[in-house]
């Protein structure tokens, strides 16, 4: 089973790319190494972001697209005029949470739209959106945490959300704790509240392009700046949400392209999107 998962799309693949595969088995990341990158993971991210400030990640205007839940004038009519609540986990300088703010204060929705929860390891990526012109606790509320620890049980209460945002976040975790993650998603959220997921899909050309030196396990690869970055399958991420209280309501990859006309850039994109139920019974 556990093979099907990583081999399922491998067909997909051209000579070159296989070859490309198998160059990085031949020198992986030393264990001595790879342990550190977990120990120092939160450093890593903290200097990204005194490194890029808040110049590295666009804002993300694509969200309510792709997640009707996420629109403003979406209610939920059984609750009536009642404000949502979300958490974005891994929320980096707010470039999901700020777009959405923005077009709830311009609509001015005769329902309430959001309280936005935002949370993140870097306490200066938390420290940039506290200072974003736009952040109000009236709306918002910002907290430095661990996402696979307990931490985030003292800032939101149990069975209190209504939507749970994972943008690019669940790919800097080491896999051998994506299961705590998703389990404190489904304490946070209410029966029927939502997961909405996106990140790099499996053999996504940022997963190709990895030089031998650089694979630290199965899909697991470590960036020049000591982040790391983790490749997924279809089969594997429905998996997860399954065994930890979770429906499946889509999950599928998407084919985007990175387009940067100036750096005549053109280059095709595999991610995959989730949007995952926390089961109503379990
Ligand atoms: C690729 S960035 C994505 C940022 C943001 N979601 C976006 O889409 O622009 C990944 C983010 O996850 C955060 N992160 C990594 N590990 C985390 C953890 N264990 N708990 C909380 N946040 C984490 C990093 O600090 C970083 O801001």
């Amino acid at each position: 089973m556990e093979a099907d998962i990583f081999t399922k799309r491998i067909k997909d693949l051209s000579t070159e790319e296989r070859e490309r595969l198998d160059e990085q088995n031949k020198r992986l990341v030393p264990e001595f190494k790879a342990n550190k990158l977990e120990i120092d993971a939160q450093r890593h991210w903290d200097l990204f972001y005194k490194r890029n400030e808040t110049r590295f990640f666009k804002d993300r205007h694509w969200t309510t697209r792709e997640f009707q839940e996420l629109l403003a004038d979406q209610q939920c009519t059984s609750t009536g005029a009642r404000r949502r609540t979300l958490l974005e986990v891994g929320c980096g300088v707010g470039n999901l949470v700020f777009p959405l703010l923005e077009e709830q204060i311009k609509e001015q929705s005769s329902n309430q739209g959001f309280y936005f929860y935002a949370c993140d390891f870097s306490p200066r990526a938390v420290d940039f959106v506290r200072a974003n012109p736009l952040y109000d606790a009236k709306h918002m509320t910002v907290f430095q945490c661990d996402i696979t620890t307990q931490q985030v049980h003292e800032h939101i209460a149990a069975s209190s959300l209504d939507v749970c945002t994972m943008i690019f976040v669940l790919s800097a975790i080491h896999p051998d704790k994506f299961a705590d993650v998703v389990r404190n998603l489904w304490h946070l959220l209410k029966p029927g509240g939502l997961v909405l997921f996106r990140d790099y899909g499996l053999y996504d050309m940022a997963q190709l392009r990895f030089k031998p030196g650089h694979k630290i396990a199965e899909n697991l690869y470590m960036r020049q700046d000591g982040t790391r970055s983790y490749y997924f399958s279809e089969l594997q991420l429905a998996q997860l949400f399954i065994q930890n209280g979770f429906e499946v309501l889509d999950n599928s990859y998407v084919h985007r392209r990175t387009l940067n006309l100036k750096e005549g850039i053109d280059v095709p994109r595999i991610f995959l999107q989730g949007k995952f139920r926390k089961a109503a019974a379990s």
